[in-house]
C-alpha cells in the first residue's frame, strides 16, 4: 500500500524567494509525523503545497498514491486531505455550521446535507467531545474549544490525511495534550507542524526537520532530535532523557551560552 503522503523534491517559490528547494517527506499509513524547524524554515509553505493552497514550482505531492497537483481536481484533493490551519475561516458561524463546512468536498449539487453528511457530523462532533457546544457561536469559544471544532471540521470529511499547522499555538498545556491526543485517537494519518520538541516526542511516531529549504533529518524522534542536531538547527543546547511519567523522550533546552550547572533560583 502507498504511504499516506509522499512529498518528493518539493520546490516552492514565494515572491522572488526559493522557500523550499527540493524537500522530501513521507507519512506512512496511520502514522503521526511531526514537521519541525525554526521560524521561517518553510513548514507552513510545505504544508500549504500539500493541501493545495500554494502551487509548487517542482516536485511531487502524492496522497494515498495520487498526485494531488497532476492527477486530482481541487475537490478530489480536498476529499483526501483536510487541514487545520492558522487561518480558521468563518468563525462567526455556529459550531455545527463550521463542522458541516467540512462536508463540502462530498456535496453533490445544491442539495442540503444528506443523511450520510448528518451522521458524519454527529460522529466527528462526538469524537472530539464538542457535542454540548454545537449551537454555540465559534466566536464565544475558548481557544482550546475552537481548535477542537476545527479538528472536527477536518475529520468530518473522513480524509485519508490530516494536515495540521501549529495546531497547539496559544493553547494551555492541557488543551495542547487534548488536541494532539485527539489527532492520535482519530487513527488518521497526519502531518503536524510543531515548535515544541516535547509534544513532538510525546505524540509523533516520526519527525522531519526542515532547514535551508530542505528536510535535513527524518526518523524516530530520539534518533533525529540529538543534541548535535538541535544545536545546529535550533541554536540551543539540549539534554534528552525519558519522561519520568510517560517514558517518551523529554527535551530540556538551554541557551548555548550555558557553560556550567547553575544552582536553581
Ligand atoms: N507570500 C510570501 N511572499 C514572500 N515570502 C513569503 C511569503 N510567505 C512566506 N514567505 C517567506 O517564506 C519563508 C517560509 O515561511 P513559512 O511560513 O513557510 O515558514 P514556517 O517554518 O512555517 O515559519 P514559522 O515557524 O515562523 O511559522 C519565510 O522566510 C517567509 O518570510
Amino acid at each position: 500500500m502507498s504511504d499516506a503522503l509522499v512529498v518528493e523534491g518539493l520546490t516552492v517559490h514565494l515572491g522572488d524567494r526559493a522557500v523550499l528547494g527540493g524537500a522530501d517527506l513521507h507519512v506512512p499509513q496511520g502514522a503521526v509525523v511531526g514537521l519541525l524547524g525554526g521560524n521561517g524554515s518553510g513548514k507552513s509553505s510545505l504544508l500549504r503545497a500539500v493541501y493545495r493552497a500554494v502551487r509548487p514550482e517542482a516536485g511531487v505531492v502524492a496522497v494515498d498514491g495520487a498526485d494531488v497537483w497532476r492527477e486530482l481536481s481541487a475537490r478530489a484533493a480536498a476529499r483526501r486531505t483536510a487541514a487545520v490551519t492558522q487561518m480558521p475561516g468563518p468563525l462567526e458561524l455556529s459550531v455545527r455550521e463550521v463542522v458541516e463546512l467540512g462536508r463540502a468536498p462530498h456535496a453533490s449539487g445544491w442539495g442540503g446535507l444528506s443523511d450520510a453528511d448528518r451522521s458524519a457530523v454527529a460522529r466527528a462532533v462526538d469524537s472530539v467531545g464538542i457535542a454540548h457546544l454545537v449551537d454555540r457561536r465559534c466566536t464565544t469559544l475558548s481557544g482550546g474549544e475552537r481548535q477542537r471544532v476545527l479538528l472536527a471540521r477536518a475529520l468530518v470529511g473522513e480524509p485519508r490525511l490530516l494536515v495540521l499547522d501549529e495546531p497547539t499555538n496559544h493553547l494551555d498545556v492541557a488543551a495542547q495534550h487534548d488536541l494532539l491526543g485527539l489527532v492520535r485517537a482519530s487513527g488518521t494519518s497526519a502531518v503536524v507542524a510543531l515548535h515544541d520538541l516535547d509534544l513532538a516526542g510525546a505524540y509523533c511516531d516520526l519527525v522531519h526537520v526542515l532547514a535551508g529549504g530542505r528536510v535535513v533529518a527524518r526518523g524516530p524522534v530520539v534518533d533525529v532530535l540529538t543534541p548535535d542536531l538541535v544545536r545546529e538547527v535550533f541554536g540551543v543546547a539540549v539534554h534528552v532523557d525519558a519522561h519520568p511519567l510517560t517514558g517518551r523522550p523529554r527535551f530540556s533546552t538551554a541557551p548555548l551560552t550555558i557553560t556550567h550547572q547553575e544552582e536553581p533560583r
